[in-house]
């Protein structure tokens, strides 16, 4: 796939008869994982990454494996275990074809009407695999885009609504998620979001302000090569907040509220305030996680940025860290010199700006 990144989604997904539509990771910045208990997050697109998925009209309807990432042929059975045990059964295709029965039904239920074509989706990632970057994500909602234009019916499917549509077809595989991935990667840019109960329940769908990309001070990312299941390492969580534990409820009412107080350390550009945050953010996550689900490897990323002085939490759920050095670049030097004797890759963020046009922008609530 191409390697240079573009900091926008191809404006004009037609090449022909086929369809491609661009989707980047997402670094949850605030508040996460919040979004999974009706809480708040601020969440940005990261251009260092991206999804694409490619739509060709066809004669029946065929989900193409990806050769690497759905892998079926093996050197031998020592291969095939290795490779169980690194990533998992799972590739993208159960995605693709998670999301064409969501978008179906959806529209079934809807009354749009959709056309008697097929099509052949595939699909490639250069997002380092469930490291908490919303790998996942990226592969359905740029999957969705692809349908939509396809039976162009993007005008009949709100932009606020497709966020839930992506999560239900990660839901519908039994994937423990939330709504801040798919909603930094439909709307792109920097996002602060509320997804109170009663305003989820009313409209299906959380406020989704967007925010000036501009306030961010430098941050970078770390991750290594650590595939985690984002699935399994929230349900054991999941169910004590379903149980009610008061210690659970409590704490992710606070990590809620991270996401209020640095929407407002943000618009202020108070970098001091937004790097305690961050830090809370991540003791709180530790706290009602347990060292065990989160993983030493996870752990010690967050600890070698926090060695250097800098404020660091996950990005998502495991595997990749951000890091706010607020003593600027030669805190940022000390911090890439800990990365490479810790064999951690660390690169500077790139934030993709807003891709909603201001018809999108209109439809907007809040
Ligand atoms: N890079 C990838 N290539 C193919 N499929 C992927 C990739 N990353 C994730 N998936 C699919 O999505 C599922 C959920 O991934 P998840 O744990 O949410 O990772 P992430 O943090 O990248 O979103 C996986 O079990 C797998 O089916
Ligand atoms: O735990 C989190 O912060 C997030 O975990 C999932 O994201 P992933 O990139 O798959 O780790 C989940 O989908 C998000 O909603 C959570 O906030
Ligand atoms: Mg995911």
């Amino acid at each position: 796939m191409d390697e240079s990144p573009s900091p926008s989604p191809s404006p004009s997904p037609r090449k022909g008869n086929e369809i491609e539509h661009k989707v980047y990771a997402r670094v949850g910045l605030l508040g996460n994982p919040s979004d999974v208990y009706y809480g708040r997050t601020i969440s940005f697109s990261l251009a260092n990454f991206w999804a694409t998925v490619k739509l060709q009209p066809s004669d029946h309807l065929i989900i193409t494996p990806h050769p690497t990432h759905d892998l079926v042929q093996f050197s031998g059975l020592d291969h095939l275990v290795k490779r169980l045990q690194s990533e998992g059964y799972y590739g993208g295709v159960r995605l693709l074809m998670s999301i064409c029965k969501i978008f179906y039904n959806y529209c079934n239920e809807n009354n749009i009407e959709l056309s008697k074509e097929n099509f052949t989706l595939s699909y490639d990632t250069n997002i380092p695999r469930q490291t908490g970057l919303s790998g996942s994500s990226a592969i359905v909602c740029a999957a969705l885009n692809c349908l939509l234009d396809f039976y162009r019916v993007r005008h009949l499917v709100k932009v606020e609504i497709r966020p839930d549509l992506i999560l239900s077809a990660e839901k519908e595989l039994g994937i423990i998620a939330g709504l801040q991935d798919r909603v930094a990667q439909v709307y792109g840019g920097l996002v602060y979001m509320d997804f109170t109960k009663d305003h989820l329940e009313k409209f299906g769908h959380g406020v989704y302000t967007p925010m000036d990309i501009s306030l961010l001070p430098p941050l970078q990312l770390i991750y290594a090569e650590n595939p985690s299941d984002s699935g399994k390492v929230h349900s054991t969580v999941r169910k004590r907040w379903l149980d009610g534990d008061e210690f659970i409820v409590s704490s992710m009412v606070e990590v809620a509220d991270l996401a209020l107080q640095g929407q407002t350390a943000i618009l202020e550009k108070d970098y001091s305030k937004l790097a305690d945050l961050m830090n809370r953010n991540f003791d709180l996550r530790r706290s009602m996680f347990g060292d065990d689900a989160l993983g030493s490897l996870n752990i010690e990323m967050v600890e070698v940025a926090r060695r250097v002085g800098a404020a660091s939490k996950f990005t998502g759920s495991g595997g990749a860290v951000v890091v706010f050095c607020p003593d600027g670049p030669s805190q940022v030097k000390l911090l890439e010199d800990a990365c490479e004797e810790a064999g951690f890759v660390i690169q500077p963020v790139k934030v993709v700006p807003s891709y909603l046009n201001e018809d999108d922008l209109k439809t907007l609530s809040g």
